[in-house]
Order: structure tokens, then C-alpha cells, then sequence
């Protein structure tokens, strides 16, 4: 197994199987019933599980143990191991084709590995059917049923698990005003906009009390300014109802903003798995580097790059654009040089973003980007300027090839 993890997976020895008790569920039948559907005034909608006392340390809710799963001859995910905790965002994160969409609906029961295993609360899932496995799923199309009304839509998951009427109907109106849209609930889902279309998805999903969630690109249709506000709801959402999340996504602002923890795949395989900021700021792999954001990687530098810690063999210097500053090159040195490592180069390229400019200063056969937001009073440097760089030798990293 290649990769490089932050925990230990299921290279320890698998746990027995746990019962988690669900107080609703229907003897035998797999399929849980909601037991405290009533409506309270004001606060967080009732939930009818998760309200045990809450553990000291967190336990393992899902566990992938070894999954293969083969196309034919493709792999689209290799030998994957990993755990994910009760209540934890966990991001998967990858180019297209890296086998994202696969590990999910391997967990989901769409398909089935080709070898490993994957646990939920300790118990093999492999013999569980999709519709047993009781999570809450939000597709990038939204999947909503298109002939039934938003209300009917929420209700659905509810008439599933065989609540009553009176109480799927107190149900619904709750999670209508929670997702912002008292007023639609009689609208068919073609009449709603994207970002409402997706907040009924999200409520279809959670409506249900599922013990995990899990998001395929949930805001891959949305524009920019949608998404962000969707993200702050799935954050909220995340934060409210505590459900153990698994979201898909290829879009590295949106993995970095709503995890607790990233797994970057590549090619069917975990290449790292990390917390936004370790993985942001400590990537292991010239790879995750690029994939989470820009990176000044120094494969053969014109100049003798300078850090606090030793080089490894075998790896390579980098440095985050937004890192470096930039100075006219005669003007005064910086109060803390002995920290700093100090070049002078010449600006290629000035790139004007909205709240940032983006430079490219050749230094020799190098180049290095430079990202600097814009403040008042600021330096403006514009193509054929002499600029001096400088940067914390602590903020040099090194990540293999
Ligand atoms: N049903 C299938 N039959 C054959 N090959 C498949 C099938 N599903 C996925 N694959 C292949 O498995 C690999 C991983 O696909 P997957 O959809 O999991 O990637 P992804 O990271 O989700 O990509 P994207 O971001 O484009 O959705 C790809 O090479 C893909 O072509």
C-alpha cells in the first residue's frame, strides 16, 4: 500500500462487531424508525438517534479495509484503507478519474468491491443492499423525484421508514423552514432554482435521521457565488446535526473549506490523507502540492535554496506563492533577514485578480509565481520591474517528485 496517512486505518486489527443501538429501528427489518419526530419550537429539529451522552474519544464509524474495486482491467480504486470517526467531514478529493465517485458508492452499496472490505460501526457491510445501509445521499443532479412536489420530495424518506402521517407532516414543515424554504413546499422541483433545488436535496437527505451523509459534488452545478453560500449551509448543517460526512469533490476551495479532514486521491489510490491545513501546508507529494493550490516546486533552481530543515534525498523544494513578499529591489532590507532567504529577479508577468495580483519574477532559468493581496499603500510592480523577493526559510518545504 503506498500513500501517506495520518491514522492507522485497518492496518490495525479489525474491532468485533459493535452494535450501535438504534432505539428506532424495526426488529429484523434493517430499516430504522424515526422515534421523535415531534415539532419543538425554535432550536435544532429534534434528532431521534446520536443523542447518547457524547463519548470522550471519538469512534470509528466506517472503515475501508483493503477495497479494490476492478473495472475489467482498470482499478478504479486500489487497495484503499481508512477510517472515518463518528460526526467527521471527510473530503475526497481528486482529479477526474482518480476513483472518487467509486469509493462513495462503494460505501453507498451501489457497487460492490472487488476485494477488501468495508466496515460501518464494526460490521461488514458487504452482504448490506444500498437501500439497508441507511444514509443519506446527495447527488450533483440533485436526483429529486420530479413529478412530486418539494413537500411530497421530504416526505418520501419518512414514508420509506413507515412514519405517520401526522408526524412526517410536522417533520417536513421543520426541515422546509431550516433549509429557507417554507414558502416552496408546494412547488414541483423544476420550478425551483439550482441552489434551492440543491438546499431540498440536502434536507431530503438529513430528513431521515441517517446515521451518515454522503455528498457526490453537491455544488458542481452551482456558480460561484451559490456555492459559496452553500457551502456556509452544509457547514452550518454539518455543525447542527453532527452526522458523519463523506463528500466527493474535485474542487479543492470547497474540500479545504468544509473538512475536518481531506483524503486526495490519485489514480484509484490514497495519496494523502490530512487535515485542510496539514495537507495545505505540509503536502507530502509534488502532487498534493499542485492539487490544493498553486506551488513554486524547485526542480533544478538557479539559485541554492535555503531552509531550516535538512533536504531529504530524493525530494524537492517548494514554496506557497502567497508566502513569498515582494520589494522594490534597491529599497531597504527587512528587520528579520536572518530568518529570510532574499533573491532578486525580474517581473514576467503581473496578472491583476480582483483581491490579489499574481506575479511570475524570473530569477535566472527559474521562475517563481508570487501571490500577494492587495493592501493600501501597497507596491505595484508591473513586467520588466526589478523586485527583490524574500522569504521565511521555515516556510520552505520539502515533497518527493
Ligand atoms: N462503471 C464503470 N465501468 C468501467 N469503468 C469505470 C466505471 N466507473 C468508473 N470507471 C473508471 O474508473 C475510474 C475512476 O472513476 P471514478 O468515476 O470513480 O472517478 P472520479 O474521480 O469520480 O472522476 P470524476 O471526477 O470525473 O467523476 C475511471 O478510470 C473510470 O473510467
Amino acid at each position: 500500500m503506498t500513500g501517506f496517512y495520518d491514522d492507522e486505518s485497518c492496518l490495525r486489527p479489525v474491532a468485533p462487531a459493535r452494535a450501535v443501538p438504534h432505539s428506532g429501528d424495526a426488529p429484523g427489518s434493517g430499516v430504522p424508525i424515526l422515534n421523535d419526530l415531534s415539532v419543538q419550537s425554535g432550536g435544532a429539529i429534534p434528532l431521534a438517534r446520536d443523542e447518547a451522552p457524547k463519548e470522550k474519544h471519538v469512534p470509528v464509524q466506517i472503515e475501508f479495509c483493503g477495497v479494490t474495486k476492478m473495472y475489467g482491467a482498470v482499478a478504479a480504486v486500489r487497495d484503499v484503507s481508512l477510517t472515518v470517526s463518528r460526526g467527521e467531514f471527510l473530503t475526497i478529493l481528486g482529479p477526474s478519474g482518480s476513483g472518487k465517485t467509486t469509493a462513495l458508492m462503494l460505501l453507498a452499496g451501489f457497487v460492490a468491491p472487488s476485494s477488501g472490505d468495508i466496515l460501518i460501526d464494526g460490521k461488514s457491510v458487504a452482504a448490506v443492499p444500498s437501500y439497508r445501509r441507511d444514509q443519506g445521499i446527495v447527488f450533483q443532479s440533485y436526483a429529486l423525484f420530479p413529478h412530486l412536489s418539494v413537500r411530497r420530495n421530504l416526505e418520501f424518506p419518512l414514508e420509506m421508514r413507515g412514519v405517520a402521517a401526522a408526524d412526517r407532516a410536522g417533520r417536513v414543515t421543520r426541515f422546509l423552514d431550516r433549509v429557507h424554504l417554507t414558502d416552496f413546499g408546494d412547488r414541483l422541483p423544476w420550478q425551483l432554482s439550482g441552489g434551492q433545488q440543491q438546499r431540498v436535496a440536502l434536507a431530503r437527505a438529513l430528513i431521515a435521521d441517517p446515521p451518515v451523509f454522503l455528498l457526490d459534488e453537491p455544488l458542481g452545478a452551482l456558480d460561484r457565488h451559490l456555492r459559496e453560500q452553500m457551502q456556509d449551509e452544509i457547514r452550518s448543517l454539518h455543525k447542527e446535526f453532527g452526522k458523519t460526512t463523506i463528500c466527493v469533490t474535485h474542487d479543492q476551495e470547497e474540500a479545504l473549506t468544509l473538512s475536518d479532514r481531506i483524503i486526495v486521491m490519485r489514480s484509484g489510490r490514497i495519496e494523502q490523507i490530512g487535515t485542510p491545513e496539514g495537507l495545505y501546508d505540509r503536502p507530502a507529494t509534488a502532487f498534493v502540492a499542485n492539487f490544493l493550490g498553486e506551488a513554486n516546486i524547485f526542480e533544478d533552481p538557479a539559485f541554492k535554496i535555503e531552509a531550516d530543515a535538512t533536504q531529504p534525498s530524493g525530494t524537492l523544494a517548494m514554496i506557497r506563492p502567497e508566502r513569498i513578499r515582494l520589494a522594490v529591489a534597491t529599497g531597504p532590507g527587512r528587520a528579520d533577514t536572518d530568518q529570510r532567504q532574499s533573491v532578486i529577479g525580474t517581473v514576467t508577468k503581473m496578472i491583476y485578480a480582483g483581491p490579489l495580483r499574481k506575479y511570475h519574477v524570473s530569477i535566472g532559468k527559474s521562475v517563481l509565481i508570487v501571490r500577494q493581496h492587495v493592501a493600501s499603500g501597497q507596491e505595484i510592480f508591473d513586467r520588466g520591474d526589478e523586485v527583490r523577493l524574500d522569504w521565511l526559510r521555515s516556510d520552505v518545504r520539502f515533497v518527493s517528485a
